[in-house]
């Protein structure tokens, strides 16, 4: 045994009876010893079976995805992934019988094993569009369930149809691209979660040197058949499948492309690996498009979506439901029912206040500032109604050196298959013209790739007691933002109270609309891709 694991060049060697490799039964043994050979002196982590003074008809196993199993006490089998390099694609198991000289020698060989996997694998630099670690920062703070539904809805192509169909955003990620030609032309680019790899496609037509696609999903094999499909851009790209908290590119990148936004900005909580892709790839001061985003928010008044709401659990109100109560469950329905955040398209005339907005700025956010988000709100009501809630959109802008272009996805905008979100409150507000609405919407990261959302709005006293500072109302809700309720219809013309008639709403200058280039977009009947609600539902389904 030599070179203690941990210094500079790793070697560990044990010396063993004989090993045979299940696949083809040939055994190799007592004429000459048996060595087996951890190293990474190639820059892979592997363990290598060979005779001694001999490379050839070696058996290599590659740590990365090895498992061993006693047998008995001095023989074990190993377990690796094995490719087939004359066939890429194929990718089956292989076994390694291990025989010991006695029992304590096959203990050390698998406290060695074991301290390989655990200690030099972890964090350690691996080739090119390789796995780095055994586990990853993903893997640590994502459920493996929610992480498999949610890369195995991806891998679909029906579902990166429906990104690439929402023209509003795929024609301004185009627009932005081609306009800023200059940031792209001779650069290296990185594509973070490139899906079908389109944002790949556009920087490579903007000029971009190279463009590194990395998709974790099973969409990269899509993607390496469209970039080969387009063989004048492909020579410029290549698809490296993986997560971006995981492989190892050749270079640094001058610019990052993406589009990690979920409902809400953050739901599906890529944005976490988008600045962990900054983090790993950038070069200082490089580019990202995106470079920020802004929740924008505003309370709203809608008496029939809260009239729906309230009705949905009317049916735990039957007191003879084939001779049951019901009612024992009513007020968990009712609960239930209002913490779904509500996505649809809605017209802007129910806000009731001036919006105001939160950045996300990606070129500075910490990963972990994205953990737990508190935004404190203040508007004033610019009509007496009823506060339903509190409504949510987002923008992202993409600050090229030649022109700046947002994407928005805000009410009365060309409607995007992100729509516009709405938390309700089971408890509305009553608010005056003039009066202030204040509270918090606070947003804590879960481990199923959402968050839950805690809203309160308060509305201040009114009137001759308004000098006492005192709070008359106050409505709080939680809701998560997994499982969002999908309302999918036209934007409503809602008859306008008398009170909204005589005052003017809001000013609709104060909602940014800077996709305008944009013929009215036709509303999409689908359900956002982006959902974990929809992610679910499907999986029942199947
Ligand atoms: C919203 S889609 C965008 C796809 C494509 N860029 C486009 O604009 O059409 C996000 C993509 O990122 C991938 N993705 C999400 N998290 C990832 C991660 N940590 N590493 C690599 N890919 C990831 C998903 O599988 C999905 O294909």
């Amino acid at each position: 045994m030599e070179g203690p694991v941990g210094q500079k060049e790793k070697l560990q060697e044990f010396a063993l009876v004989s090993v045979s490799d299940l696949a083809s039964s040939s055994s190799e043994s007592h004429s000459k010893p048996v060595v087996a050979r951890f190293s990474d002196d190639s820059g892979l982590a592997e363990l290598r079976f060979h005779k001694e003074s001999e490379s050839a008809a070696a058996i290599n196993v590659d740590l990365r995805t090895a498992q061993i199993f006693k047998v008995s006490s001095v023989q074990s089998v190993c377990l690796t992934e094995g490719s087939d390099s004359t066939e890429e694609k194929t990718s089956y198991s292989r076994g390694v019988t291990v025989q010991f000289r006695n029992e304590e020698e096959s203990r050390a060989f698998h406290c060695a094993f074991k301290q390989w996997k655990e200690e030099v694998l972890e964090g350690k630099p691996l080739p090119n569009g390789t796995i780095s670690a055994t586990k990853s920062k993903f893997d640590d703070k994502i459920e493996a369930s929610s992480a498999k539904m949610y890369f195995h809805y991806y891998g679909q192509l029906l579902h990166q149809q429906n990104m690439l169909q929402d023209y509003v955003r795929t024609g301004t990620y185009y627009a932005a691209v081609i306009e800023n030609r200059a940031d792209f032309f001779g650069r290296v680019v990185v594509d973070v979660g490139a899906g079908s790899g389109i944002l790949s496609l556009f920087a490579a037509q903007a000029g971009a040197k190279h463009v590194y696609a990395v998709e974790a999903s099973e969409m990269a094999e899509y993607a390496r058949k469209l970039i080969a499909g387009n063989p004048s851009l492909g020579q410029r790209i290549t698809v490296i499948k993986g997560k971006v908290e995981e492989v190892e590119l050749p270079e640094k990148a001058d610019m990052l492309i993406s589009e990690p936004m979920g409902t809400l900005l953050v739901n599906e909580r890529m944005l976490e690996s988008y600045v962990i892709a900054r983090d790993r790839f950038l070069v200082p001061n490089g580019k990202m498009f995106p470079s920020l985003g802004r929740i924008h928010m505003a309370p709203f008044s809608d008496e029939y979506l809260f009239i729906e709401i309230a009705n949905k659990a009317l049916f735990w109100q039957q007191q003879n439901y084939y001779g049951v109560d019901l009612t024992p469950l009513y007020g968990s329905a009712f609960q239930g029912y209002f913490s779904q955040p509500v996505v649809d398209a809605f017209d802007p005339r129910l806000l009731v206040a001036s919006p105001t907005y939160h950045v996300l700025d990606f070129t500075k956010s910490k990963e972990e500032d994205l953990y737990e988000i508190e935004i404190p709100l203040r508007f004033t009501a610019s009509v007496g109604a009823r506060v339903h809630g509190l409504a949510c959109w987002f923008d992202v802008l993409f600050n090229g050196s030649t022109v700046q272009r947002w994407l928005t996805t805000a009410p009365g905008a060309p409607t995007t298959h992100w729509y516009q979100l709405r938390c309700v409150l089971a408890q509305p507000i009553y608010v005056m013209a003039g009066q202030e609405i204040t509270g918090q919407l606070r947003m804590v990261a879960h481990n199923a790739q959402s968050y839950t959302l805690y809203l309160t709005l308060m509305a201040k006293m009114w009137g001759p007691g308004a000098e006492q500072g005192g709070i008359i109302q106050a409505s709080s809700c939680k809701l998560d933002l997994k499982e969002p309720y999908y309302r999918m219809s036209q934007p409503q013309a809602y008859p306008l109270t008398q009170d909204q008639q005589s005052h003017p709403l809001i000013n609709t200058q104060d909602i940014q609309i800077q996709s305008q280039d944009f013929e009215e977009a036709e509303l999409m009947q689908h359900p956002s891709p982006n959902s974990g609600a929809q992610m679910n539902s499907m999986a029942e389904n199947n």
